[in-house]
């Protein structure tokens, strides 16, 4: 019987949670049973190893979580089509439920699947659940999709946002469960080399945590973010990136528990929801150019003399923190042991790369995407082509950090740097000396090491970024 064959409701990373889980709520409401699903697909591979090993946690907590309603996630490896196929012969669902994903691969995957199971007479729907606004509705005043930050920000600040759905009042188990993969056989820690042990040590995952956290910063952390989000040594951020790129918390809650602060006259509420639209403007980038992440948006860029060489020394020294620059050195290795960077050293870093050292911007992209617990397509690919200065509303490649005075100035009194960097100290903190533990063994790194000498002198680095700009200029087409 149709009204009792079972749904699927398919969950991707970016909406691991029950709660604001528009697909999720409205299976629960069919009165009908609710087959809770998470494939290992063409689109999970992609992801890099310190992501992938986050998201294990996410979905162990959703597992425990589901439990307690008394359902379960089942977990299946394969080709998404394959996958689901199989359940749907498995178990006679009729339907299956997602919300939608917006990078290119999920897209491309979704919209042939949804064709094919609407010719087997297979109910397929998909909800908005990752977004304020679905970036298809929102154009600027020409009816284009936004290129600037600043007129989206205006206009869709005051859009109203719609309101998070809450958790299912229950969710009907099917009458037999079919056959699950275990986490512990997907093994997501094992392109993770060394740094499994010491990231964990800091993690927190699930949709509690999530919680939990959003509220102590908007509790304690929200008057002191706009002076605060800048300093480097200060915990003056929300801290929710990962959460919110594995969907342990949803978009909508976050903007609606500032917003409500914002009405309250918290005088951080407009900063953080400034920056919860640039989340939301990466989106609309990445939506409407879906070959941002491997593509310079400005295509003239593609001319511009990057150094394509990954196996420079230069570049070698920038993966490892070894630069002899302290404040990009201190970012590197911050990655490497908690695998999150400031947002402030994100940006050193990466100027340093793709202007001193004059490398394609994509190396740097891809070194994020391996070693970043909170890889957000969008947020890394837009951040990094902003500074990179070929994306769109991008900082000027002209504009180029100098780090010594971004320490000057945002790690005044050097403790973002003492709590990085080993070499040199007498009674180096635990955080310096967790990198050497973290980074490969291969590196053959020791704290006891001298710190290195700059591989590239900072003003000469400056002039090779601007003479490159010089000649990129010279040749390109007016
Ligand atoms: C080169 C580069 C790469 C980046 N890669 C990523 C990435 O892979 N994943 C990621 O989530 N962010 C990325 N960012 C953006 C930013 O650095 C992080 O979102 C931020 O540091 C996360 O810390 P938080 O949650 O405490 O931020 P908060 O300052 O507390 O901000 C709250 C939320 O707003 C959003 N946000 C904040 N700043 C930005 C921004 N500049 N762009 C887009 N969204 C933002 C994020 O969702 C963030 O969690 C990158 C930035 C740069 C310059």
């Amino acid at each position: 019987m149709v009204q009792d064959a079972p749904i699927l409701v398919w969950f991707r990373r970016g909406d691991l949670r029950l709660s604001d889980n528009p697909a999720l709520r409205a299976a629960s409401e069919k009165g009908r049973p609710v087959l809770p699903v998470f494939l290992r697909d063409e689109v999970v591979e992609r992801v890099g190893a310190a992501a992938l090993w986050r998201m294990g946690l996410s979905l162990e907590s959703l597992q425990h979580d589901l439990e307690r309603f008394g359902s379960r996630l089942i977990l299946r490896t394969g080709a998404a089509d394959a996958c689901i196929g199989a359940l749907i012969a498995e178990t006679g669902a009729t339907a299956i439920y997602w919300n939608r994903a917006h990078d290119p691969a999920s897209r491309q995957r979704d919209t042939g699947l949804k064709a094919k199971l609407k010719e087997q007479g297979v109910e397929a729907r998909s909800f908005d659940g990752n977004l304020l606004f679905e970036p298809w509705r929102t154009k600027n005043k020409s009816g284009q999709p936004y290129k600037v930050f600043s007129p989206m920000w205006r206009a869709q600040a005051q859009q109203p946002v719609m309101e998070p759905v809450g958790v299912p009042r229950r969710l009907q188990p099917p009458s037999d469960w079919p056959e699950t993969e275990t986490l512990a056989g997907w093994a997501l820690a094992q392109g993770m080399e060394r740094g499994e042990s010491i990231l964990a040590k800091r993690v927190k995952a699930g949709e509690t945590a999530a919680r939990d956290r959003l509220e102590e910063f908007l509790d304690h952390g929200l008057d002191r973010y706009k002076d605060g989000r800048d300093a480097l040594a200060q915990d003056g951020c929300s801290g929710l990136s990962p959460f919110l790129a594995n969907g342990e918390i949803g978009i909508r809650q976050c903007w609606h528990a500032a917003m409500l602060r914002d009405h309250a006259g918290a005088s951080g509420a407009q900063p953080f929801l400034r920056q919860l639209m640039w989340r939301e403007f990466s989106w609309h980038l990445l939506f409407h150019w879906p070959e941002l992440e491997t593509r310079c948006w400005r295509p003239e860029w593609e001319r511009f003399p990057w150094n394509p060489d990954e196996n420079r020394s230069e570049i070698r020294a920038w993966k490892r923190g070894r630069t002899g620059v302290e404040l990009v050195d201190a970012g590197m290795r911050e990655m490497m042991v908690t695998g999150l960077m400031h947002n402030r050293a994100r940006m050193v870093v990466a100027s340093y790369l793709s202007k001193h050292l004059m490398a394609d911007w994509r190396i740097g992209r891809a070194w994020f995407e391996r070693h970043l617990i909170d890889w957000d397509a969008a947020n890394n690919a837009v951040g990094w082509q902003w500074v990179a200065g070929c994306g769109p509303d991008a900082s000027p490649y002209f504009r180029i950090f100098n780090p010594d005075l971004q320490a000057t100035r945002y790690d005044k009194k050097g403790s973002y740097r003492h709590r990085w960097i080993a070499e040199g100290q007498a009674n180096p903190p635990e955080t310096a000396l967790e990198f050497f533990e973290a980074c490969p063994a291969a590196w053959k790194l020791s704290a006891r090491d001298p710190y290195p000498a700059p591989v590239v002198a900072l003003e000469d680095g400056r002039r090779a970024a601007l003479d490159g700009l010089e000649r990129f200029r010279e040749q390109a087409p007016a």
